[in-house]
């Protein structure tokens, strides 16, 4: 592994202990260790490349963006504008359509990696990662899972992490009360491609986010017939205005107006293109669909044609899941629905608890913080696209910390130019 420009094998016995040197090879990297290469994990590396800054890039999927490469469904299609979900540095093809599909944006973060020459490490995946005060360096501990060498463990050792994670990482599952005994199928949202395989069938859908409202669209489409459970609320949005994205109007009116009164004049415009949409049960919350976003990070949904169908009864509603049974699922109004298969469209969650040791990100202040300072820990510790602004907000952040770390990358290797320099100095002038 010390074949990389970016890495080399340095003197870092003092830092470990016995056993870590015979189980895992250590490896010091000149510059930052970026963990994750979906889009934030390629900005922030593009924008290093361009400064020049050596880093590795560690990827636990054999591809790059696999979230959107390999957790996404065949119809999926940008729900932003294109000029919100380009990455810094380098825009979208000129004849990209207002809303790419998601083979086009795979098509452009490849190009995006050839282009800026990413390579990042595939099959290797962070196991954990923490600092090292009393050497002021990060360790990073990987596993690489690769067809010719099995399974090896690593150790990267650096001054500075980035987290690139995603919000999206993992699959949020609940426990359902019977669901063992349901006896048919029950897939993620993640792990669904297309409505093909559920024509005819009584698809029940958990969940009515993005995923939920666009699966339930997709598998109406191929004649299945969906219910879609809300168990709470939701803030149904058309995704245009007029002929103008909402997201893009909500984005403007930002600029000259508090949220609340962009909220409300979002809302006003929403009542008159879809009507009263309680009345097909969707109960909208409290807040406001950016209030809510911003606060609690809840995503408003962005329709693109499943509220229609939810008008004429084609998607129904149904309220929360009391339990399942053999082939049938309760409600909590007491109804009982027989089904086919289970779709949960229950979201997802980030892993980064799970392996950013001691220094968690909220106790390094990452996730505490409020935008746009929430992508800086301490200690040379970065995050890049955790502040629940999508694509946009990545791009953003990943500027703001290519940004700081050259800049001290820069300076401390100035400081130990002139180390080296006084060294040889003082060898020269003893002779
Ligand atoms: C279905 C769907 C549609 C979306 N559509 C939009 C949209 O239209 N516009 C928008 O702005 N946002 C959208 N989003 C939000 C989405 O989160 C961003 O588009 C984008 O993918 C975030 O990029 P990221 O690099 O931060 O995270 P990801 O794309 O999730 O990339 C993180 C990478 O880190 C890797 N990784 C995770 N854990 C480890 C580990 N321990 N070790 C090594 N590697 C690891 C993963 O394999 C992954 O490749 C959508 C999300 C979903 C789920
Ligand atoms: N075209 C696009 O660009 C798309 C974008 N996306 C994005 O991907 C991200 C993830 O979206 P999504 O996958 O929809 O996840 P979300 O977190 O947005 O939605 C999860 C849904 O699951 C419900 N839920 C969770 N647990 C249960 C339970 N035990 N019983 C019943 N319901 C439950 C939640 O209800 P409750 O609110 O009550 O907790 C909520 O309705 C979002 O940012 C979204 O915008 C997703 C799809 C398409
Ligand atoms: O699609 C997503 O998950 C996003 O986070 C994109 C996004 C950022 N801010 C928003 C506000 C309203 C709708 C979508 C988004």
């Amino acid at each position: 592994m010390c074949d990389n420009n970016n890495t080399s094998c340095v003197n870092i016995s003092s830092m470990l202990q016995p056993e870590d040197i015979f189980s895992r090879r250590c490896i010091w990297v000149n510059g930052p260790v970026i963990v994750g290469a979906g889009p934030s994990g390629l900005a922030v590396a593009a924008d290093l490349k361009r400064q020049e800054v050596p880093f590795i890039i560690l990827e636990r999927a054999n591809c790059i963006a696999s979230l959107w490469q390999n957790r996404t469904y065949d119809r999926l299609k940008l729900h932003l504008p294109k000029q919100f979900c380009q990455l810094p540095n380098l825009p979208f093809p000129e004849d990209f359509p207002e809303y790419p599909t998601k083979y086009q944006f795979i098509e452009y973060l490849e190009s995006y990696a050839t282009h800026f020459d990413l390579r990042p490490k595939f099959n290797e995946t962070v196991q954990s990662a923490k600092y090292d005060k009393r050497f002021g360096l990060w360790r990073v501990q990987t596993v690489l899972r690769s067809e010719l060498l099995g399974y090896c463990e690593f150790e990267y050792i650096c001054r500075w992490l980035v987290v690139a994670t995603g919000e999206n990482a993992e699959k949020v599952v609940p426990e359902f009360e019977g669901l063992e005994d349901f006896g048919g199928d029950v897939l993620h949202a993640g792990d669904y491609k297309s409505g093909e395989r559920y024509r005819g069938n009584r698809v029940l859908v958990v969940g009515c986010g993005n995923s939920g409202m666009e699966v339930s669209l997709d598998l109406s489409n191929h004649d299945a017939s969906p219910s879609m459970v809300v168990r709470s609320s939701v803030h149904v949005l058309p995704i245009e205005i007029l002929g103008k994205s909402t997201f893009e109007l909500g984005v403007t009116m930002m600029k000259w107006m508090p949220v609340w009164l962009v909220d409300k004049t979002l809302l006003v415009l929403t009542r008159l293109l879809l009507g009263n949409t309680d009345k097909y049960g969707l109960k909208r919350p409290e807040m406001g669909p950016l209030e809510l976003k911003n606060t609690v990070g809840k995503t408003p949904v962005l329709d693109i044609g499943a509220f229609s169908r939810i008008k004429s009864g084609k998607i129904k509603i149904v309220p929360g899941i009391a339990k399942f049974g053999l082939g049938k699922v309760e409600l909590v109004d007491g109804r009982a629905l027989q089904i086919d298969s289970v779709i949960l469209a229950t979201g997802y969650r980030s892993n980064v608890p799970s392996w950013l040791k001691e220094n968690d990100l909220a106790e390094v202040g990452i996730e505490k913080n409020p935008f746009p300072k929430g992508w800086k820990g301490k200690a040379g510790l970065y995050a890049v696209g955790f502040t629940g602004r999508g694509l946009s907000g990545a791009s953003f952040d990943a500027m703001s910390v290519a940004h700081d770390i050259a800049t001290s990358w820069k300076e401390e290797t100035m400081q130990q130019i002139k180390t080296v320099a006084s060294r040889h100095r003082r060898c020269i002038s003893h002779f």
